[in-house]
């Protein structure tokens, strides 16, 4: 990992990767002692921070305790710098630009943070039996929920002499999503990743196991990060635990997220995201004969029609159906976590269906 360029100045904002005009605005209430910085790890209790020139470590303030603001890998936040005891507090996360989340269905139900302000995620599949459209339109449900822009990372290239058979045959499913095929071993094609990885950037790796990610983060560093990825530390109990960040900066100023919550990303609550996956699908229903077709056995079905014509293809049909299907488990299972969680919060207590309806509105 490449040495932060040192600065003497805290303050000085214009060092931490991907900070804007947008955050700019937002830090202008702040005045010294406060600071900004960049979520590079989290931990139980602390945070690890990217200040200017420097990683620090920071608690959380009171106020965001007490409202369950947690920030997430890739936030912007707000320090107080308490100098005098050599101390640091996070008061506020900024405006997040985009948010990867999952939907989960434990007892709070809400949803959960993974990552914020990730501007390109790479969807990561592989040459041979890793390539499955299926997979691929999951994922870019996903990342187009998230916000972040999907790029379709084709890896192993090498491994075959048609890769372009298989761009093409991803290119079916891709609308104007970028296909771009590599060979993280032998690095080629990486110089076609740069529009992406760019100074200021931030870029996040999505892909099932063994399809390369480690080898493409690695290939993009000209040194093992690996090496670099863990750091010791004294927890609590003052026993050495190994604690891993999570936010890398790249030799060029662009920035790199990873960590297991991102690799393994679910569908969560992701019906935005489906609505852009099927764009085609979606264009097409406008002209069924009725508003709400399930593309299923209804009489009028365009989408049915586009079938059987050959216009898009039944695989992606039913796979826009299990997915719906898949989304619509999940909110229900998100209902019954909130009506769990409404039982117990107002036990033994006489609750108008209006409160509840309140409370349920507030929790999303
Ligand atoms: N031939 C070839 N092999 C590759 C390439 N990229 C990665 N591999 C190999 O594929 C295997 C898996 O690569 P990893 O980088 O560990 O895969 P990963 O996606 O990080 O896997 P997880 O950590 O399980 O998520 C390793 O043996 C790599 O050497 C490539 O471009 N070409
Ligand atoms: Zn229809």
């Amino acid at each position: 990992m490449p040495s932060l360029p040192i600065c003497s100045d805290l303050a000085d904002k214009t060092t931490i990767p991907g900070w804007d005009e947008a955050l700019e605005s937002a830090f202008s209430v702040y005045k010294d002692p406060y600071i900004a910085g960049r979520i590079v790890s989290r931990h139980k209790t602390n945070w690890e921070v990217l200040i200017s020139g420097t990683i620090i470590k920071a608690g959380l303030s009171g106020a965001l305790l007490r409202i369950g603001k947690q920030p997430v890998v890739g936030d912007f936040v707000v320090l107080l710098n308490q100098e005098e005891i050599n101390s640091y507090i996070i008061v506020n996360v900024l405006p997040r630009k985009t948010c990867l989340s999952r939907g989960a269905a434990g007892d709070n139900n809400e949803e959960q943070v993974i990552a914020a302000n990730i501007d390109t995620i790479f969807i990561i599949t592989a040459t041979g039996k890793d390539l499955n459209l299926r997979r691929i339109e999951r994922y870019l449900t996903v990342v187009y929920a998230s916000g972040a822009k999907p790029v379709i990372v084709l890896n192993k290239a090498d491994l075959t002499d048609k890769p372009t058979e298989a761009v093409d045959k991803i290119r079916t499913i891709a609308g104007d999503v970028p296909v771009i095929a590599i060979s993280a071993l032998s690095k080629a094609g990486l110089d076609k990743l740069e529009n992406y990885i760019a100074p200021g950037k931030t870029v996040a790796l999505v892909g099932s196991s063994g399809v390369g990610k480690s080898t493409l983060i690695n290939a993009l560093f000209d040194e093992s990060v690996q090496k670099t990825k863990d750091i010791r530390e004294d927890d609590e109990k003052g026993r050495h635990t190994t604690t891993v960040r999570q936010l890398f900066l790249l030799p060029n100023g662009g920035v790199i997220i990873d960590n297991p919550g991102i690799r393994e990303i679910q569908l969560g609550d992701s019906y935005d995201g489906l609505e852009k996956a099927f764009f085609d699908i979606v264009r097409v229903a406008e002209k069924c004969r009725f508003k709400d077709c399930t593309h299923d056995q209804e009489p009028g079905c365009a989408v049915q029609k586009a079938v059987q014509e050959g216009s898009i293809a039944k695989e992606r049909v039913d796979s826009y159906h299990k997915l719906n299907a898949e989304l619509a488990f999940q909110s229900e299972k998100t209902e019954i976590g909130l009506k769990r969680l409404e039982k117990k919060k107002y036990k033994g207590m006489q609750v108008s269906p209006r409160k509840l309806r309140e409370y349920k509105e507030k929790s999303y």
